[in-house]
Protein backbone atom coordinates (compact mmCIF):
# COMPACT_ATOMS: atom_id res chain seq x y z
CA UNK A 1 0.00 0.00 0.00
CA UNK A 2 1.72 3.23 -1.04
CA UNK A 3 2.42 5.60 1.62
CA UNK A 4 -0.16 8.21 3.54
CA UNK A 5 1.42 11.76 2.65
CA UNK A 6 -1.45 14.47 4.09
CA UNK A 7 -3.21 13.59 7.65
CA UNK A 8 -6.11 15.72 8.17
CA UNK A 9 -6.64 15.16 11.96
CA UNK A 10 -9.68 16.96 14.00
CA UNK A 11 -9.58 20.55 11.66
CA UNK A 12 -12.07 23.07 13.06
CA UNK A 13 -12.61 26.69 11.23
CA UNK A 14 -15.03 28.86 12.59
CA UNK A 15 -15.97 32.30 11.16
CA UNK A 16 -17.73 34.34 14.11
CA UNK A 17 -20.54 32.10 14.81
CA UNK A 18 -20.46 30.04 11.89
CA UNK A 19 -18.48 26.82 11.88
CA UNK A 20 -17.42 25.67 8.33
CA UNK A 21 -15.06 22.92 9.47
CA UNK A 22 -16.10 21.13 12.50
CA UNK A 23 -13.57 18.62 13.50
CA UNK A 24 -12.88 17.08 10.43
CA UNK A 25 -10.39 14.09 9.44
CA UNK A 26 -8.96 12.03 7.05
CA UNK A 27 -6.00 10.88 5.09
CA UNK A 28 -4.64 10.54 1.51
CA UNK A 29 -2.29 8.33 0.02
CA UNK A 30 0.26 8.80 -2.61
CA UNK A 31 -1.35 8.25 -6.03
CA UNK A 32 -4.50 8.24 -4.98
CA UNK A 33 -7.81 10.47 -5.51
CA UNK A 34 -10.14 11.41 -2.92
CA UNK A 35 -13.86 13.12 -3.91
CA UNK A 36 -15.04 15.92 -1.93
CA UNK A 37 -18.84 16.10 -2.39
CA UNK A 38 -21.34 17.63 -0.35
CA UNK A 39 -24.05 20.73 -0.99
CA UNK A 40 -23.47 24.52 -1.12
CA UNK A 41 -21.86 25.77 1.81
CA UNK A 42 -21.29 22.62 3.67
CA UNK A 43 -17.21 23.65 3.94
CA UNK A 44 -15.95 22.02 0.42
CA UNK A 45 -13.64 25.20 -0.42
CA UNK A 46 -12.86 25.86 3.12
CA UNK A 47 -11.46 23.03 3.59
CA UNK A 48 -9.14 23.55 0.09
CA UNK A 49 -8.06 27.20 1.99
CA UNK A 50 -7.17 25.21 4.58
CA UNK A 51 -5.03 22.89 3.21
CA UNK A 52 -3.71 26.10 1.18
CA UNK A 53 -2.86 27.78 4.23
CA UNK A 54 -5.55 30.59 2.84
CA UNK A 55 -7.00 29.34 6.07
CA UNK A 56 -5.79 28.46 9.51
CA UNK A 57 -7.72 26.14 11.51
CA UNK A 58 -8.58 27.25 15.77
CA UNK A 59 -8.32 23.40 16.27
CA UNK A 60 -6.33 20.20 14.69
CA UNK A 61 -3.90 19.42 13.16
CA UNK A 62 -2.66 18.90 9.61
CA UNK A 63 0.43 17.24 8.28
CA UNK A 64 1.50 16.92 4.89
CA UNK A 65 4.67 14.56 3.76
CA UNK A 66 6.14 15.01 7.40
CA UNK A 67 5.15 18.80 7.88
CA UNK A 68 3.15 20.52 9.78
CA UNK A 69 1.16 22.89 7.55
CA UNK A 70 -0.72 24.70 10.17
CA UNK A 71 0.65 28.30 10.66
CA UNK A 72 3.06 27.80 6.95
CA UNK A 73 2.00 30.45 4.41
CA UNK A 74 0.37 29.84 0.97
CA UNK A 75 3.96 30.48 -1.08
CA UNK A 76 5.34 28.10 2.11
CA UNK A 77 2.74 25.09 1.13
CA UNK A 78 3.53 25.44 -2.79
CA UNK A 79 7.09 24.81 -2.20
CA UNK A 80 6.05 22.02 -0.32
CA UNK A 81 4.35 20.27 -3.04
CA UNK A 82 1.00 21.34 -3.01
CA UNK A 83 -1.01 23.36 -5.41
CA UNK A 84 -4.59 23.89 -6.85
CA UNK A 85 -6.97 25.48 -9.50
CA UNK A 86 -10.06 27.78 -8.06
CA UNK A 87 -14.00 27.09 -8.69
CA UNK A 88 -13.47 30.49 -10.84
CA UNK A 89 -10.99 31.11 -13.33
CA UNK A 90 -7.84 33.20 -12.52
CA UNK A 91 -6.26 32.98 -15.80
CA UNK A 92 -4.40 35.99 -16.97
CA UNK A 93 -6.54 36.10 -20.48
CA UNK A 94 -4.27 38.72 -22.18
CA UNK A 95 -1.45 36.07 -22.09
CA UNK A 96 -0.56 32.99 -24.36
CA UNK A 97 -1.80 30.02 -23.12
CA UNK A 98 2.09 28.94 -22.72
CA UNK A 99 2.81 32.18 -20.71
CA UNK A 100 -0.22 30.97 -18.16
CA UNK A 101 1.88 27.83 -17.89
CA UNK A 102 5.22 29.41 -17.45
CA UNK A 103 3.99 31.74 -14.63
CA UNK A 104 2.69 28.90 -12.85
CA UNK A 105 6.44 27.61 -12.71
CA UNK A 106 7.65 30.98 -10.70
CA UNK A 107 8.26 28.53 -7.39
CA UNK A 108 10.71 27.13 -9.79
CA UNK A 109 12.90 28.98 -11.05
CA UNK A 110 15.85 31.13 -9.85
CA UNK A 111 16.25 34.02 -11.92
CA UNK A 112 15.49 37.23 -9.93
CA UNK A 113 16.50 41.10 -11.68
CA UNK A 114 20.10 40.78 -10.64
CA UNK A 115 20.89 37.76 -12.21
CA UNK A 116 18.93 38.83 -15.29
CA UNK A 117 20.73 41.77 -15.41
CA UNK A 118 24.33 40.64 -14.90
CA UNK A 119 23.74 36.85 -15.69
CA UNK A 120 21.59 37.32 -19.19
CA UNK A 121 22.76 34.30 -20.72
CA UNK A 122 21.59 32.19 -17.58
CA UNK A 123 18.39 33.69 -17.66
CA UNK A 124 17.74 33.26 -21.11
CA UNK A 125 18.83 29.58 -20.34
CA UNK A 126 16.08 28.93 -17.47
CA UNK A 127 13.47 30.24 -19.43
CA UNK A 128 14.38 28.28 -22.93
CA UNK A 129 14.06 25.19 -20.20
CA UNK A 130 11.10 26.59 -18.59
CA UNK A 131 9.08 27.21 -21.50
CA UNK A 132 10.14 23.66 -23.09
CA UNK A 133 8.77 21.97 -20.02
CA UNK A 134 5.61 24.35 -20.19
CA UNK A 135 5.08 22.72 -23.70
CA UNK A 136 5.25 19.46 -22.21
CA UNK A 137 2.97 20.13 -19.30
CA UNK A 138 0.22 21.28 -22.23
CA UNK A 139 1.05 18.14 -24.03
CA UNK A 140 0.25 16.41 -20.83
CA UNK A 141 -3.02 17.97 -20.12
CA UNK A 142 -4.10 18.10 -23.67
CA UNK A 143 -2.60 17.79 -27.31
CA UNK A 144 -4.91 20.41 -28.41
CA UNK A 145 -3.79 22.83 -25.75
CA UNK A 146 -0.42 22.61 -26.78
CA UNK A 147 -1.29 23.30 -30.26
CA UNK A 148 -2.74 26.37 -29.40
CA UNK A 149 0.21 27.23 -26.80
CA UNK A 150 0.62 30.85 -28.71
CA UNK A 151 -2.90 31.85 -28.47
CA UNK A 152 -4.16 33.89 -26.28
CA UNK A 153 -5.86 32.20 -22.74
CA UNK A 154 -9.29 34.68 -23.02
CA UNK A 155 -9.76 33.10 -26.57
CA UNK A 156 -9.90 29.45 -25.17
CA UNK A 157 -13.57 27.75 -24.86
CA UNK A 158 -14.84 27.18 -21.24
CA UNK A 159 -13.61 23.53 -21.12
CA UNK A 160 -10.14 24.34 -22.26
CA UNK A 161 -9.71 27.30 -19.74
CA UNK A 162 -10.07 24.48 -16.84
CA UNK A 163 -7.56 22.38 -18.39
CA UNK A 164 -4.85 25.40 -18.83
CA UNK A 165 -5.82 25.82 -14.95
CA UNK A 166 -4.81 22.40 -14.50
CA UNK A 167 -1.16 22.76 -16.44
CA UNK A 168 -0.58 26.34 -14.75
CA UNK A 169 -1.31 24.02 -11.22
CA UNK A 170 0.65 21.19 -12.58
CA UNK A 171 4.13 23.77 -13.11
CA UNK A 172 4.79 23.84 -9.52
CA UNK A 173 5.53 20.16 -10.05
CA UNK A 174 2.92 19.11 -7.18
CA UNK A 175 2.82 16.05 -5.21
CA UNK A 176 -0.31 16.88 -4.01
CA UNK A 177 -3.19 18.46 -6.91
CA UNK A 178 -6.02 20.29 -5.36
CA UNK A 179 -9.15 20.89 -8.34
CA UNK A 180 -12.11 22.91 -7.27
CA UNK A 181 -15.10 21.63 -9.25
CA UNK A 182 -12.73 20.81 -12.88
CA UNK A 183 -15.83 19.71 -14.93
CA UNK A 184 -17.85 23.11 -13.89
CA UNK A 185 -19.37 24.50 -17.41
CA UNK A 186 -18.76 21.65 -19.36
CA UNK A 187 -21.38 19.19 -21.08
CA UNK A 188 -21.12 15.46 -20.20
CA UNK A 189 -18.79 14.86 -23.60
CA UNK A 190 -16.18 17.63 -22.14
CA UNK A 191 -16.51 16.05 -18.71
CA UNK A 192 -15.57 12.40 -20.39
CA UNK A 193 -12.84 14.06 -21.48
CA UNK A 194 -11.85 15.70 -18.81
CA UNK A 195 -11.72 12.32 -16.97
CA UNK A 196 -9.39 10.60 -19.65
CA UNK A 197 -7.10 13.59 -19.35
CA UNK A 198 -7.12 13.67 -15.29
CA UNK A 199 -6.37 9.56 -16.03
CA UNK A 200 -3.58 10.47 -18.36
CA UNK A 201 -2.14 12.65 -16.34
CA UNK A 202 -2.19 10.24 -13.24
CA UNK A 203 -0.35 7.20 -15.79
CA UNK A 204 2.85 9.51 -16.59
CA UNK A 205 2.83 11.02 -13.15
CA UNK A 206 1.52 7.88 -10.87
CA UNK A 207 2.34 9.28 -7.86
CA UNK A 208 0.67 12.09 -8.30
CA UNK A 209 -2.07 12.40 -5.34
CA UNK A 210 -5.59 14.48 -5.98
CA UNK A 211 -8.46 16.09 -4.16
CA UNK A 212 -11.29 16.76 -6.20
CA UNK A 213 -14.48 18.59 -5.14
CA UNK A 214 -17.17 17.95 -7.64
CA UNK A 215 -20.64 18.57 -8.20
CA UNK A 216 -20.57 16.44 -11.65
CA UNK A 217 -21.79 12.76 -10.78
CA UNK A 218 -20.23 11.42 -14.00
CA UNK A 219 -16.77 12.30 -12.93
CA UNK A 220 -17.74 11.51 -9.04
CA UNK A 221 -18.46 7.89 -9.92
CA UNK A 222 -15.88 7.44 -11.99
CA UNK A 223 -12.60 9.01 -11.16
CA UNK A 224 -12.00 9.05 -7.18
CA UNK A 225 -10.34 6.01 -5.31
CA UNK A 226 -12.48 7.17 -2.63
CA UNK A 227 -15.64 9.87 -1.67
CA UNK A 228 -15.92 12.35 1.30
CA UNK A 229 -19.51 13.49 1.65
CA UNK A 230 -19.78 16.92 3.45
CA UNK A 231 -23.02 19.10 5.00
CA UNK A 232 -22.56 21.59 7.17
CA UNK A 233 -19.30 21.52 7.34
CA UNK A 234 -18.95 17.90 8.77
CA UNK A 235 -17.51 15.09 7.22
CA UNK A 236 -20.90 12.66 7.37
CA UNK A 237 -18.99 9.98 5.56
CA UNK A 238 -16.56 8.47 3.29
CA UNK A 239 -16.14 5.28 0.91
CA UNK A 240 -16.14 4.32 -2.54
CA UNK A 241 -19.22 5.48 -4.80
CA UNK A 242 -21.03 2.45 -4.61
CA UNK A 243 -21.06 2.74 -1.13
CA UNK A 244 -21.95 6.73 -0.45
CA UNK A 245 -24.63 6.23 -2.85
CA UNK A 246 -26.54 3.43 -0.77
CA UNK A 247 -26.92 6.07 2.70
CA UNK A 248 -29.65 7.43 2.77
CA UNK A 249 -28.35 10.73 4.93
CA UNK A 250 -26.06 11.43 1.52
CA UNK A 251 -28.95 11.02 -0.70
CA UNK A 252 -30.98 13.56 1.26
CA UNK A 253 -27.77 15.49 1.65
CA UNK A 254 -26.89 15.80 -1.84
CA UNK A 255 -27.44 13.30 -4.27
CA UNK A 256 -31.21 14.05 -4.23
CA UNK A 257 -33.74 11.67 -5.80
CA UNK A 258 -32.68 11.04 -8.74
CA UNK A 259 -29.46 9.45 -7.70
CA UNK A 260 -31.75 6.86 -5.44
CA UNK A 261 -33.85 5.90 -8.05
N1 LIG B 1 -14.00 34.04 4.59
C1 LIG B 1 -15.18 33.70 5.03
N2 LIG B 1 -15.86 34.49 5.92
C2 LIG B 1 -17.05 34.15 6.39
N3 LIG B 1 -17.73 33.02 6.04
C3 LIG B 1 -17.12 32.21 5.16
C4 LIG B 1 -15.83 32.49 4.62
N4 LIG B 1 -15.48 31.47 3.76
C5 LIG B 1 -16.52 30.61 3.79
N5 LIG B 1 -17.48 31.05 4.62
C6 LIG B 1 -18.74 30.35 4.93
O1 LIG B 1 -18.42 29.02 5.30
C7 LIG B 1 -19.39 28.12 4.79
C8 LIG B 1 -18.72 27.08 3.92
O2 LIG B 1 -18.32 27.72 2.70
P1 LIG B 1 -17.57 26.96 1.53
O3 LIG B 1 -17.24 27.98 0.49
O4 LIG B 1 -16.46 26.17 2.10
O5 LIG B 1 -18.70 26.00 0.99
P2 LIG B 1 -18.66 25.01 -0.25
O6 LIG B 1 -19.00 23.66 0.24
O7 LIG B 1 -17.36 25.15 -0.96
O8 LIG B 1 -19.84 25.57 -1.14
P3 LIG B 1 -19.91 25.87 -2.71
O9 LIG B 1 -20.19 24.56 -3.37
O10 LIG B 1 -21.08 26.83 -2.81
O11 LIG B 1 -18.62 26.49 -3.10
C9 LIG B 1 -20.42 28.95 4.05
O12 LIG B 1 -21.50 29.21 4.91
C10 LIG B 1 -19.67 30.22 3.71
O13 LIG B 1 -20.54 31.32 3.60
Amino acid sequence: MSPVILRCEGATIRFGGLTALNDVSFELRQGHILGIIGPNGAGKSTLFNLLTGIYKPVAGKLEFMGHNLVGVTPHQIVRLGISRTFQSSRLFGDLSVLDNVLIGMHTQTTTGVMRAIFMPWRARRELTAAAERAGQLLRMVSEELYENRFSLASGLAQADRRRLEIARALAASPKLLLLDEPSAGMDDKETDALITDIRRIQQIQPTLSLIIIEHDMRLVADLPDSIMVFDFGQKIMEGSFNEIRKVERVQQAYLGKAAHA
